[in-house]
């Protein structure tokens, strides 16, 4: 199931200003693809995924998917955020079982162990979230996402919070989930290396205003790793045309307190000094 966004603006009203988060995005993502849509905070990446979502409204604009224009939260659009949302009073099965609501018990103990299985949770199913570490609380909101059988997986940063071995495994859990399932994705990230890891395709946005300033098809073999010439070429040409995007959110955060070598130094916005926008 593809999914089209068509001319989308965004206007978010603060102390009754207007403040344009983007104009006119058009994106168009093909059933089966795994898209990211990387760039700089603020330039409003989540904010197109809840439109995408139907959680947040467009101010302009239409997002079609499977030929529907989307008013609002659908099935065939499931949805996974950084924080993984689950129960603390129900346990790992239960988490799942329950956004099968409405479903034969019988069954959705059945879909929900095949999904459980599928991000190798098999053993932890009578655990309670707070049993659990990070990556396999995030674990289970992918299992209770996928077990709702969407055929679009919205994800917003759902690693954000991970330390980066938790978050390389999940990387590689994911590539593999999507090999098994063939779902739409879309995938938030402002960290280049995981974009390139993940995607079929990355869109790039800028800031100020929002817009895309460039997108990418990745054609490379998976497992992709980051030793190969590629994968380190395709990074640094991403690096080289953020910098300025990420220069720009800093300078309007920080004011007269901004100094380029100071936050080349501090967040890495010089084109050799790491990956994480
Ligand atoms: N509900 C809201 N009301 C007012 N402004 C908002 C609202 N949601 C987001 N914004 C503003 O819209 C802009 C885009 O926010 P958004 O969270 O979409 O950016 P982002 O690219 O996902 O950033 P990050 O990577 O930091 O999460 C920001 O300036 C934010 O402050």
């Amino acid at each position: 199931m593809g999914l089209q966004v068509k001319g989308v603006s965004k206007i978010f009203y603060k102390h009754d200003e207007p403040f344009h988060v983007f104009d006119d995005i058009n994106l168009n993502v093909e059933t089966g693809q795994f898209v990211s849509l990387l760039g700089p905070s603020g330039c409003g990446k989540s904010t197109l995924l809840n439109i995408i979502a139907g959680l947040e409204q467009a101010t302009k604009g239409e997002v079609v998917v499977d030929g529907k224009k989307v008013e609002g939260p659908g099935p065939e659009r499931g949805v996974v955020f950084q924080e993984p949302a689950l129960m603390p009073w129900l346990n790992v099965l239960e988490n799942v079982t329950f956004a099968l609501k409405g479903m034969d018990k019988a069954k959705q103990k059945e879909i929900a162990l095949q999904h459980l299985k599928l991000v190798h949770l098999s053993k932890f199913i009578h655990s309670y979230p707070h049993e659990l570490s990070g990556g396999m609380r995030q674990r289970v909101a992918i299992a209770r996402a996928l077990a709702m059988n969407p055929q679009v997986l919205l994800m917003d940063e759902p690693f954000g919070a991970l330390d980066e071995q938790t978050r390389m495994m999940l990387h590689r859990e994911l590539s593999y989930i999507w090999m098994q399932t063939k779902k739409t994705i879309v995938f938030v990230t402002h960290n280049i290396r995981e974009a390139v890891q993940l995607s079929d395709r990355i869109v790039l946005m800028g800031t100020r205003p929002g817009r895309i300033i460039e997108e990418f098809e990745v054609n490379l073999p998976r497992p992709r790793q980051t030793t190969d010439p590629r994968v380190a070429a395709l990074e640094e040409q991403i690096m080289e045309l953020l910098g300025g995007e990420i220069e720009k959110v800093m300078r309007e955060e920080m004011g007269d307190d901004y100094n380029s070598q100071k936050a080349a130094l501090l967040y890495g916005t010089h084109r050799d000094m790491g990956s994480h926008i």
